[in-house]
């Protein structure tokens, strides 16, 4: 079928060409030409302007955006007004599932129909699919259904669950990677919480992985050291270990096999020091999200709060709290902190 892309960074890109693979045509326009001239050259049909693109498709339209989350609002306003009675547009960013709730509903007076779609799969859906977390209306999301089928990896890329009824796999679209969530918001809502769970899973492995770098301390600190208390033990931490050999082999049959781990084991392969890495780290908001709304259920997210707070303290956010620990342990003590080493 026919779809419009608006946005062509890394994952717009990826998913228009795997989108014309998958035999589909492709309308695409982006604010940087060259994005729009890149695509064109593989051939999909390239738009300098808003108005262009909406001209170049047939109606009903259906537009996906893949946008930041902080400007969908922006191209939404320029972009309703071209379109017409039954148009679709379907946000596959990373859009807080309230503003689909709000979008879906604006919308749906001017006859237009919003998706919320949360795509996971980042720079390597092109070869393996992306997995597609999907919120609208239900015969919406059934007119999109070769799309999503397309993008998504196909069913056979993952063995199904043993316990996994014929029934339920006839009833459900999972098996083939993507998935009708619920209403407006509902597709963003489970791509928030697994961005979450994403948080706590990436700071097991990174705190796990810090340990062992630190299990040599035992070596060197026989004598105490001003700023930690001494080590009881300092044989008990004599261990060099290497650790892409340990993610290396933590790849092979053990309980904590995964796509982070490989991409962590490959990361320690290419520069064991990670030394590219500043030692900071973002978030783009769903972590916060996944926290908010956990919150508002009552539901205790111990482990997922500490992950995220983990990356605001890795920003320095902390600094001054831990000033106030030092102006306190001076205070009462007399401690002097050792210099932060530059
Ligand atoms: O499933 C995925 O492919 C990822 O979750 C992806 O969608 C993620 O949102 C961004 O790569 C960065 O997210 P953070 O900036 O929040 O770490």
């Amino acid at each position: 079928m026919q779809l419009g892309m608006v946005g062509l960074g890394r994952m717009g890109n990826y998913m228009v060409q795997r989108l014309m693979r998958g035999g589909h045509e492709c309308v695409v326009y982006d604010t940087r030409p060259e994005s729009v001239a890149a695509l064109a050259g593989l051939g999909a049909t390239g738009s300098a302007s808003l108005e262009e693109f909406v001209s170049k498709l047939s109606h009903p339209r259906a537009i996906w955006l893949m946008l930041p989350a902080a400007i969908v609002d922006k191209v939404l306003s320029s972009l309703v007004p071209l379109l017409q009675n039954g148009d679709i547009v379907i946000d596959g960013g990373n859009s807080y599932y309230h503003d689909d709730i709000r979008r879906g509903a604006e919308l749906i007076t001017k006859g237009i129909h919003y998706v919320d779609v949360g795509t996971s799969g980042g720079v390597f859906g092109l070869e393996r699919g992306y997995c597609l977390m999907i919120g609208g209306e239900k015969g919406t999301v059934e007119h999109l259904s070769p799309i999503f089928a397309t993008l998504a990896p196909g069913v056979g890329k993952t063995e199904a669950s043993p316990n996994r009824t014929a029934e339920a796999a006839a009833a459900s679209t999972a098996e083939q990677g993507y998935l009708h969530c619920g209403p407006h918001g509902a597709g963003h809502f489970v791509k928030m919480v697994h961005n979450g769970i994403e948080y706590g899973l990436m700071a097991a492995y990174a705190e796990g992985l810090n340990i062992l770098k630190h299990a040599n301390i035992g070596a060197a600190s026989h004598e105490a050291d001003a700023e930690t208390a001494p080590l009881a033990h300092p044989e008990h931490f004599q261990y060099d270990f290497n650790l892409q050999d340990v993610a290396e082999v933590w790849r092979r049959g053990s309980v904590i096999t995964s796509w982070l781990l490989d991409l962590t084991a490959d990361a320690l392969h290419a520069d064991p020091a990670l030394s590219k890495f500043a030692g900071r780290v973002s978030d783009s908001g769903e972590g916060r999200w996944t926290i908010m709304a956990a919150i508002d259920e009552s539901v205790p997210t111990p482990v997922l709060s500490a992950a995220l707070y983990g990356r605001f303290s890795s920003r320095d956010n902390d600094e001054f709290a831990n000033k106030v620990l030092s102006a306190m342990r001076a205070g009462f003590g007399g401690h002097v902190e050792k210099p932060t080493p530059k």
